[in-house]
C-alpha cells in the first residue's frame, strides 16, 4: 500500500496506536472548457481560508457518491448528475488521517451558491488562488499529467 502524504512537516508517531481513517468524498467539478472549481474553506474549520475541491466527510452508512451528492447540495446548492470515481489519496494531517475519494463531475443542476460563506473560483493550471490545501495539491499534479502541463501547478506556501 502506498504511504500517506504527510502534510505540513507533521511527524506521524511511530509505534503508537493506529489512527482511524476519516473518509472524505471530494468533487472535481469540470466545465466543458476544462476549468475546475476550487472553493475556500470556511471560517471555523481546520485550514480555514485554504483552497480545496468542495466535499466533506462520508457519514456512517453512506457511499462515497451519496456523501458527495449531499455535501455538494449542502455547500453549493447543486444537484450533481453522475460522479465518476477518479483517484484516492491518503493524507496524514496533524488533525486526522484522511482518505480522500476524488470524483469527477461533469454535469449538475442548479446555480452555484456559496451556502457556507466560502469563496469559489473556476481555475485552470497554474492555479491563481492561494494557499492551496496540502491534500489538494496532488490533484493539480494529476491534472498536469492528464493535460501535458509542465511547470508549477500553484504557488507554494512561504517557507517556515
Ligand atoms: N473537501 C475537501 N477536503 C479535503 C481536500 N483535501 C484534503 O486534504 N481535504 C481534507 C480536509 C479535511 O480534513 C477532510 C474533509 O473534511 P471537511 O472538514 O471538509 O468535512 P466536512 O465538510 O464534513 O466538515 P465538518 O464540519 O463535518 O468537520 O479532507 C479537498 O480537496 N477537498
Amino acid at each position: 500500500m502506498t504511504q500517506p502524504l504527510v502534510a505540513d512537516g507533521h511527524r506521524p508517531r511511530e509505534g503508537g496506536p493506529a489512527r482511524a481513517e476519516v473518509q472524505a468524498a471530494v468533487g472535481v467539478l469540470l466545465r466543458p472548457d476544462g476549468a475546475f472549481l476550487l472553493t475556500s474553506r470556511p471560517a471555523g474549520k481546520v485550514y480555514a481560508g485554504y483552497w480545496e475541491f468542495p466535499g466533506g466527510k462520508v457519514e456512517p452508512g453512506e457511499s462515497v457518491e451519496q456523501a458527495l451528492r449531499r455535501e455538494l447540495y449542502e455547500e453549493l446548492g447543486i444537484t450533481i448528475a453522475a460522479a465518476q470515481p477518479w483517484q484516492v489519496e491518503c493524507v496524514d494531517y496533524p488533525h486526522a488521517l484522511v482518505r480522500l475519494h476524488f470524483c469527477k463531475v461533469h454535469a449538475w443542476t442548479g446555480e452555484l451558491q456559496m451556502r457556507e460563506g466560502q469563496q469559489c473560483s473556476w481555475e485552470q493550471l497554474p492555479v491563481q488562488v492561494k494557499p492551496v490545501l496540502p491534500g489538494t495539491v496532488p490533484v493539480l499534479a494529476w491534472f498536469a499529467a492528464e493535460r501535458g502541463f509542465a511547470g508549477a501547478t500553484h504557488e507554494p506556501p512561504p517557507a517556515g
